[in-house]
């Protein structure tokens, strides 16, 4: 891999383009990933945020399910946004019907967790690894992270509940920094891309 890494987006439902734009000023490539074929020839991935149980019955129905588990199981980097965080949680409270994850991130997460409270709102979050000062997340009818197992760090929380965690080459939040014109967290995901490739190549 070079120094400029290729890195999806999920694109089958959900904020595509913005994550395509913020990855771009990330300094990378960034392509949407619909197919197996396509999520074989990229670094990293990105799964937006949307409606998880829908992007949940397309990744079955677009046979990228499996081929998902498998990639974040062999270590790719990837991270998710709101839904995006909820397909990569190992557990879901009060999951809809026929709604599976991908998994990699030893954490429960409850859906809709703010919404009951408060639709959709911002909030200034200090995220770990993020110099410079709080970032803006936008928190839309979004998640929160209910409990996580020993491997996982907790980068982020808003108002006492987990906004953002990492485990090993996966990231997720809560809220939308592809929506801001602030890229860090875009950038810090770019940078792990590019770690894991020089650490592959070595
Ligand atoms: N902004 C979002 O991604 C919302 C997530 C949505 N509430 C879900 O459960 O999938």
């Amino acid at each position: 891999m070079s120094d400029t890494p290729v890195i999806g987006v999920l694109a089958l439902q959900g904020d595509v383009r913005e994550h395509l734009v913020a990855l771009a000023v990330a300094d990378a490539v960034a392509r949407p990933v619909r197919r197996p074929e396509e999520l074989a020839e990229v670094d990293g991935l990105v799964v937006p945020g949307g409606e998880s149980t829908t992007i949940s019955k397309l990744a079955v129905l677009f046979g990228v399910m499996e081929p998902l588990r498998a990639r974040v199981r062999d270590g790719m980097p990837v991270y998710g946004t709101c839904a995006g965080m909820i397909m990569l949680a190992d557990k879901i409270l009060d999951p809809r019907s026929g709604q599976e994850t991908i998994g990699g991130i030893d954490m429960i997460v409850r859906r809709n967790a703010f919404g009951r409270q408060n639709e959709s709102f911002e909030a200034a979050v200090d995220v770990r690894g993020v110099e410079g000062g709080p970032v803006e997340g936008v928190f839309i009818r979004a998640p929160w992270v209910e409990s996580v197992g020993a491997a996982v760090e907790v980068l982020a929380e808003h108002d006492g509940h987990v906004v953002a965690v990492r485990q090993g080459n996966a990231l997720a939040t809560s809220f939308h920094p592809e929506l801001t014109g602030d890229h860090r967290v875009h950038r810090l995901f770019a940078d792990m891309v590019r770690a894991n490739g020089a650490a592959r190549s070595l």
